[in-house]
């Protein structure tokens, strides 16, 4: 495994008295594609944003590429594709790609290339001019996902990506997380879909903020002799036996 890109240390966070994440350690080390995988509820979200540096554990430590989160400095390394998207839905995907681009401050030539090269990656060149509101759901998180490619990030935190997308695209947008994945980028991603965390090459499982198990989708399914990643899941929750 390459160096440790991402450090999570004895992390604990509450809301008022409810506990959300319990003591939760890993590291993910540079070029993995990781899931995070656990059922609606089970603290992914409140995870990865602090990971991105949106807020902060109750207990414990993440570190980035060595530096204690949040860090400002890390902003440009990092690339975030929240759950829900935060587009412009009264402007055009171009003026959109813009709009973020220009916070990245990519200028010139380099936002032009980025801004066709990301939407290539998402299958969404033809609809460049088109107005956000016109696009679908799907589409809608594949823009998302494009603005989260913009500045090149050398780690990439998709927050469910895949939501609302069919399997055809879905595969697509799957290579591309392969391509990233070639050409050096890490990538986290939270998912409560089975099939696309067989696609991770290692997976976290979280249930009620605790991580039960960590570990390739093989090695978890044969440390369960379970035939899916569904069924190693509920081994791990202690639902079957
Ligand atoms: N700001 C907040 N204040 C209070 N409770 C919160 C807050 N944010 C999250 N929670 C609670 O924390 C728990 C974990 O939520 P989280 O969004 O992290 O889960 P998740 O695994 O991402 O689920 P989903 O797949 O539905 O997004 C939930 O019970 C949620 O209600």
């Amino acid at each position: 495994m390459g160096e440790t890109i991402v450090s999570i240390q004895n992390v604990c966070k509450a809301f008022g008295k409810h506990q959300v994440l319990q003591n939760i350690s890993l590291e993910i080390a540079s070029g993995e594609i990781f899931g995070l995988l656990g059922p609606s509820g089970a603290g992914k979200t409140t995870l990865v944003k602090q990971l991105v540096g949106l807020d902060l554990p109750t207990k414990g430590e993440n570190y980035i590429f060595q530096e204690k989160m949040p860090s400002l400095k890390l902003v440009e390394k990092i690339g975030y594709m929240a759950q829900s998207d935060a587009l412009y839905e009264e402007l055009s995907a171009k003026e959109n790609l813009e709009f973020f681009a220009a916070l990245y401050g990519l200028k010139g030539a380099k936002r032009k290339t980025r801004i066709v090269e990301v939407m290539e990656t998402v299958s969404l060149s033809d609809h460049l001019n088109k107005l956000v509101s016109a696009y679908s759901g799907g589409m809608k998180r594949r823009l998302s996902l494009a603005i989260s490619l913009l500045h090149q990030p050398k780690l990439l935190i998709l927050d469910e990506p895949t939501v609302g997308i069919d399997p055809v695209l879905r595969k697509s947008i799957w290579e591309a997380f392969y391509k990233l994945k070639e050409n050096g980028t890490t990538i986290i991603v939270t998912t409560h879909v089975m099939d696309e965390a067989e696609k991770c090459d290692r997976l976290g499982m979280i249930r009620e903020g605790q991580l039960i198990a960590i570990g390739t989708p093989d090695e978890l399914k044969e440390k369960t002799n379970s035939a899916s990643i569904e069924d190693a899941f509920l081994v791990f929750g202690g639902a079957a036996q």
